[in-house]
């Protein structure tokens, strides 16, 4: 756990900060091509925060000029697998550095506890970015079986110019899946953050820059899905696109590959993912925190949310007391105070439609075991809704705020058919004393991730993406998100020909 800070000393952080408004293209800060501004604001308050440069195509194009010239020249492609190194890990002193700056930075634009920004998105940040930075100097290429007449080599080379598309839920985060093992490959990048959550990203490229990172290698062109995201999917220089947020707009970034140059794309996108409590749970409190963590965390505005939770009818009383005595502890109010655990919604666009579900919940006549009401029209409570069946629209859609829908059953073969029964597979967990059980389902379910006995999302060392319509192409995280930033290229010497 990181050291934190008081609600008054984060206050006077929070006034005195710089708040980054410029796009970062090629080593550079600069406003867009048009001038014109959007602006960033603070969720919790409504208060604006900074007005950032609103790019366009001509911006990505000129990023992608940027990104390409690095790449070819090789001033980080072909910079010395050492070098790369030491530029990644100076970045991870930096980042731990400024640390409080950018938790306090990240919670003001995105509405999160800055408890988390604390203890979770920065270190993790640095835990993931330094992860991938060792293996540069550790992944060898590999030579085939092909007999003595023969050498064959198998390299893998960087893939060129990658275009990432970011989600506002974990801006740091996401950013530090993203760019680690992309740039540890040796790839330029041109990077679109969210529009609510600009802030973070800007700085790290500063940062980055300060670490050493060459200009052009890291871009970030900041502005809309449409002025911005749409140019990069379609961008004929581009090389590959990696994305993660929802589904709808994931499908659009395979349409832009298919009507431009055929480049790759990875998404990682939305969950609906169920949390199977069998009649043979042991430890019911440690159980009822890990079902309040799954549904609750970062606000229910986690794609690997349990928001299904699929409990065997012996058990469902006990767990659902215990499960509503331990949501009181889930805190909701100022991001700021690092007794809170929840803060604010992202916007209240996404707020309205959060909201909408606990008024889908009272029409449909639901029983609302915990919470169930909106405050100051930005935070909603930590809300658990029983009576559900897997066929309603609460138990299909991918809400993204913090309710918890509950759904019975009686075995644990139908535990197993419900919750694979979703068009999502990006995450699942199962609680059970029983071994032999446990394996069974996480085999049978199709998901990306299964968790037994915890909720979680594995460490930097464990592959992350979804089955189904929760993914697309790859995988982050792990040595297995290198392969994504990277092509195969066969090599074949003759050996009976002189050299
Ligand atoms: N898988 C995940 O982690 C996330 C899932 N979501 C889901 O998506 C829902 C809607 O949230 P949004 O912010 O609208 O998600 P979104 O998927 O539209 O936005 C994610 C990113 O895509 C960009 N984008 C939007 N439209 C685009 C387009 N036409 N072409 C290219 N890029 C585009 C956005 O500017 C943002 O950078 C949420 O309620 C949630 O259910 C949202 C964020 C993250
Ligand atoms: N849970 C981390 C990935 C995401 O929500 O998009």
């Amino acid at each position: 756990m990181s050291e934190l800070l008081t609600l008054d000393d984060y206050k006077t952080l929070a006034a005195k900060i710089r708040l980054p408004e410029l796009a970062f293209i090629n080593g550079e800060f600069c406003a867009a091509a048009s001038g014109k501004t959007f602006a960033t604001t603070n969720p919790a308050t409504g208060e604006v925060l900074a007005n950032i440069a609103a790019c366009g195509p001509e911006d990505v194009d000129r990023a992608v000029v940027a990104a390409r010239d690095a790449f070819e020249d090789g001033r980080w492609s072909k910079l010395h697998p050492e070098k790369r190194k030491e530029v990644l890990l100076k970045l991870c002193q930096l980042i731990e550095a400024n640390r409080h700056e950018l938790a306090v930075m990240e919670s003001l634009d995105s509405g999160k506890p800055i408890a988390d920004c604390e203890n979770i998105d920065i270190p993790e940040f640095i835990h993931t970015l330094s992860w991938h930075a060792e293996t540069i100097d550790k992944i060898y290429d590999q030579t085939a079986p092909v007999g003595e007449g023969a050498m064959a080599m198998i390299v893998r080379e960087p893939i060129g110019v990658v275009g990432a598309v970011l989600p506002w839920n974990f801006p740091l985060l996401m950013l530090a899946w993203k760019i680690s093992p992309c740039l540890a490959a040796g790839c330029s990048m041109v990077l679109k953050p969210a529009a609510q959550t600009t802030l973070t990203a800007l700085r790290i490229a500063e940062l980055a820059a300060e670490a050493g990172l060459p200009a052009g290698v890291l871009n970030m062109v900041t502005g809309s899905g449409s002025q911005v995201g749409e140019p990069i999917g379609r961008h004929m220089d581009i090389d590959m696109v990696t994305f993660t947020g929802s589904t709808a707009t994931g499908r659009r970034f395979l349409n832009y590959s298919a009507e431009s140059n055929l480049k790759k794309v990875v998404l990682e996108l939305g969950g609906k993912n169920p949390c199977i409590v069998l009649d043979d749970a042991e430890d019911i409190e440690r159980v009822a925190q890990q079902v309040c963590a799954a549904a609750f965390w970062n606000m229910g505005e986690n794609c690997s949310a349990g928001s299904r939770l699929i409990v065997q009818s012996g058990i469902k009383q006990q767990l659902l007391e215990r499960v509503c005595h331990y949501a009181k502890d889930w805190t909701v109010g100022d991001p700021l105070d690092p007794q809170n655990a929840l803060g604010a919604m992202i916007d209240k666009g996404h707020f309205a439609k959060v909201a909408s579900y606990l008024d889908l919940a009272a029409e449909k006549g639901y029983q609302v075991l915990t919470g169930g009401k909106t405050i100051d029209g930005i935070f909603i409570q930590p809300t658990i809704v029983d009576g559900v069946s897997n066929e309603d629209t609460i138990a299909r859609e991918e809400i993204f705020g913090p309710i918890l829908s509950v759904i019975t059953v009686d075995s644990f073969e139908e535990a197993i058919k419900v919750a694979n029964d979703t068009e999502y597979g990006l995450a699942a967990s199962v609680f059970t004393s029983n071994a032999r059980k446990s394996l069974i389902a996480a085999r049978a379910i199709r998901a990306g991730t299964v968790t037994v006995n915890c909720f979680g999302e594995g460490d930097v060392t464990t592959p992350f993406g979804g089955y189904k319509q929760s993914g697309f192409g790859g995988r982050d995280k792990s040595i297995h998100a290198h392969d994504q930033y990277t092509e195969l290229k066969t090599i074949w010497v003759d050996l009976n020909q002189p050299a």
